[in-house]
């Protein structure tokens, strides 16, 4: 069943995940609009890539509604229509850049566009034309993730969820990739939804989901969170944020006992 929530790539209502016996996603309610960049941000632990894998569908004990693209997440329809790439680059070493394209492209078997023009596209996406015929396993571990990525936007998904696509790079190659992701958002309409613990990335994000063990603590744009809290920066916002929510628990003890600390 399609949803009639189309403006949405993400719709969550009531999100909980449980993991180890632990509820590490508590009740999340939030959108995605279809088009944007959103980041997903909080501190290590707080539960973002337990977000994204439910979102793509591989979380277990997932309750709560989460609608990929209209559809329950984990639909085998939104197979090719979901891009995700792993902290863990999931190529082969011992293949060239261009040699994995060309694998990972007949594997997805005919689709939007030709096989050489879309491992090629895919190259020069992530810059990594120059170094196509490098082993995978020569490259550094920023040209590997990159590679990653190239994989991903092989399919030309209408999502892609990328779990912290900028860790280890340079700040040229950090900046280089998210003009790609917007690039991606304006020219392709693709919907990006990428965590990062790193603060001062929310400002290249048009929207933001900031998360607390386990917890949602805002939904919002950058300009108005910082307005809302009063402050200059991302990481002063996400910190009266915290203490908003700290006040909260020391308010109401059952409330921090169903989730992870
Ligand atoms: N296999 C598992 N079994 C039980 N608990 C788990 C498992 N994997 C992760 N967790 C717990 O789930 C919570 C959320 O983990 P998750 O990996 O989603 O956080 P994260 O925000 O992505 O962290 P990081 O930024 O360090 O990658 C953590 O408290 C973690 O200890």
């Amino acid at each position: 069943m399609v949803s009639s929530d189309v403006a949405a790539a993400v719709r969550a209502d009531g999100l909980t995940v449980v993991r180890g016996g632990r509820t590490v996603l508590a009740d999340l309610s939030f959108r995605v609009p279809r088009s944007t960049v959103t980041g997903l941000l909080g501190p290590s632990g707080c539960g973002k890539s337990t977000l994204m894998r439910a979102v793509v569908g591989t979380q277990a004990k997932v309750t709560g509604t989460l609608e990929v693209l209209g559809h329950p997440a984990g639909t085998a329809s939104l197979r090719s229509r979901v891009g995700y790439v792993t902290q863990a680059p999931s190529v082969y070493s011992d293949l060239t850049a261009r040699q994995n394209l060309d694998y990972f492209a007949s594997v997805l078997g005919p689709a939007r566009g030709e096989h050489h023009e879309r491992v090629e596209r895919a190259l020069a996406d992530v810059d990594l034309t120059s170094h196509a015929d490098v082993l995978v396993g020569h490259l550094s571990g920023g040209q590997r993730s990159r590679v990653s990525l190239a994989v991903a936007l092989l399919g030309t998904p209408d999502l892609l969820v990328l779990d912290e696509p900028t860790v280890g790079l340079d700040p040229v190659l950090r900046r280089g990739l998210w003009d790609l992701f917007h690039r991606l958002t304006a020219e392709r309409g693709t919907t990006l939804l990428i965590s990062s613990h790193v603060m001062d990335e929310a400002d290249r994000c048009e929207r933001l989901l900031l998360m607390r063990a386990g917890r949602l603590l805002a939904d919002d744009t950058p300009e108005s969170l910082r307005a809302r809290t009063r402050t200059d920066t991302m990481e002063d916002a996400f910190l009266h944020l915290v203490d908003t929510a700290r006040r909260a628990e020391r308010d109401n003890p059952a409330w921090q006992e169903e989730t992870t600390r």
